[in-house]
């Protein structure tokens, strides 16, 4: 079937999470991890392509996403959305803006919108100005993120040196008035040169009005949140059919495991409740991994009797990263953890497990190349941006869930199992 709507996601918990509530308007989403190989077959109305680009240098991430758009572009897209982070992380040179604007530039667009709102996970965007729950982003747990620490909540202020064509607000009071408003609006500001448009969003409904408001846009970007109601609109117009929904599929998996990488709040509450329940668990130490590798996880993980459900995790609190970037630097510690997660779940998968939880959007990037896992079919949602998804590698059929740093409830682990069991 052609593909419509064409999505490139930054990080692999984003593709997910985007998949999760697209996929809740019926509409058939395919999720390719990387840019495929093959040119586009048994193709899908909603394609995502995942990358792992968010802390790549710019041109690297630019040139990455320009192969995306190619091949979406010849599966047949017509509408493109560039998906990053609800609390917008980037690095200091940051590249959402250098991508957003390669982007447009090869759509033969001026203007795109920037959204990262996700109501439903306490993401809301007033005055220009980015919340997590009531926390400006600058003060909440996002300030001591290991990769992309965000000490600013402007998202003007964050955005304006990414790129080179002037930022503007379409503010609250304009999307409260509706799409013909918001439309004014952004008429308003194209005519005044500006190109880069963020937009306050506080509850779905807005999103609703925005969605709406930019369903012709060629490029949109944002969260997840912002594409959520774009099928249903498309539907209406009889752009889309729900032809074709979503094969997700169900088999007999085997032992479950899980494989945390997060060093986020949310996460850290998680591991924590999960142990507390009296569970298995190995904890990677960096400076440990740097001296003697991953032998001593992957030993310990094949003396578990295979009914336990493990945890590995190398989740810690800010300070205990802190101290461990300071020894090893910031990249060689967060690739000695991934390069560990991945290894443990090539053994887990040897050892006969077929269910993965995996915490954390740079963890699950290393993890499902590990695997080698290039498609994902969509299935239920754990929490609001966090569906099971299946797959096959080396032969079997799994599930395995992404769940995003700050996503889920302190119970998440214990939750995702029993949804997939019911
Ligand atoms: N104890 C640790 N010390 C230093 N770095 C760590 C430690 N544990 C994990 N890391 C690294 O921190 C990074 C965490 O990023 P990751 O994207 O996996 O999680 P996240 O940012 O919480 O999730 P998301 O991107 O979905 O919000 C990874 O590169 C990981 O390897
Ligand atoms: O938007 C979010 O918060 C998530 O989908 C994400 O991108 C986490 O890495």
């Amino acid at each position: 079937m052609t593909t419509f709507f064409g999505a490139i996601a930054d990080d692999f918990t984003g593709a997910t999470d985007l998949a999760g509530l697209l996929a809740r308007s019926g509409v058939r989403v395919s999720l390719r991890m990387g840019v495929p190989k093959d040119e586009p077959s048994d193709t899908a109305p909603l394609e995502i392509i995942a990358l792992k680009c968010r802390t790549s240098p710019v041109n690297e991430a630019v040139d990455e996403t320009q192969a995306a758009l190619d091949w979406l572009r010849r599966a047949g897209a017509q509408r493109f959305f560039w998906k990053y982070c609800s609390t917008f992380d980037s690095t200091a040179r940051g590249n959402i803006g250098p991508v957003a604007e390669a982007l447009m530039r090869a759509l033969g667009t001026d203007q795109t919108i920037y959204c990262p709102a996700f109501p439903e996970n306490g993401r809301s965007i007033f005055m220009g100005n980015l919340f997590v729950g009531e926390q400006p982003l600058a003060e909440s747990p996002m300030k001591d993120h290991p990769l992309t620490p965000m000490r600013d909540s402007n998202l003007l202020r964050l955005l304006g040196p990414q790129v080179t064509l002037p930022v503007g607000l379409a503010n609250r009071h304009a999307v409260a008035k509706g799409a013909g408003s918001l439309r004014d609006r952004l008429v308003q500001l194209r005519n005044e040169g500006v190109a880069h448009i963020i937009v306050d969003a506080v509850a779905n409904d807005d999103l609703h009005i925005i969605a709406d408001a930019c369903r012709d846009m060629p490029l949109l970007t944002g969260g997840s949140a912002i594409a959520m109601p774009l099928p249903e609109i498309w539907l209406k117009q009889e752009l889309l059919t729900r032809h074709g929904t979503s094969t997700a599929h169900r088999a007999e998996y085997g032992p479950a495991i899980i494989l945390s990488g997060s060093c986020s709040e949310m996460t850290n509450r998680q591991v924590s409740a999960y142990l507390s329940g009296g569970r298995q668990g190995f904890r990677l130490n960096p400076l440990a991994l740097a001296e003697s590798g991953e032998n001593a996880a992957c030993e310990w993980l094949s003396a578990q009797a295979p009914d336990v459900t493990p945890i590995i995790y190398a989740t810690a609190e800010p300070n205990d990263v802190r101290a461990t970037q300071q020894r090893l630097g910031t990249e060689r510690a967060g690739m000695l953890v991934e390069a560990a997660l991945a290894a443990c779940a090539v053994k887990a998968r040897d050892l006969g497990y077929r269910r993965f939880v995996v915490a954390g959007g740079e963890t699950s990037g290393a993890v499902t190349k590990a695997l080698g896992i290039t498609q994902l079919d969509v299935g239920a949602e754990i929490a609001p941006g966090v569906p099971w998804c299946f797959a096959r590698t080396a032969g079997h059929d799994v599930a395995i869930t992404l769940k995003s740093g700050n996503f889920g409830s302190d119970d998440f682990f214990t939750k995702a199992l029993e949804v997939l069991d019911a």
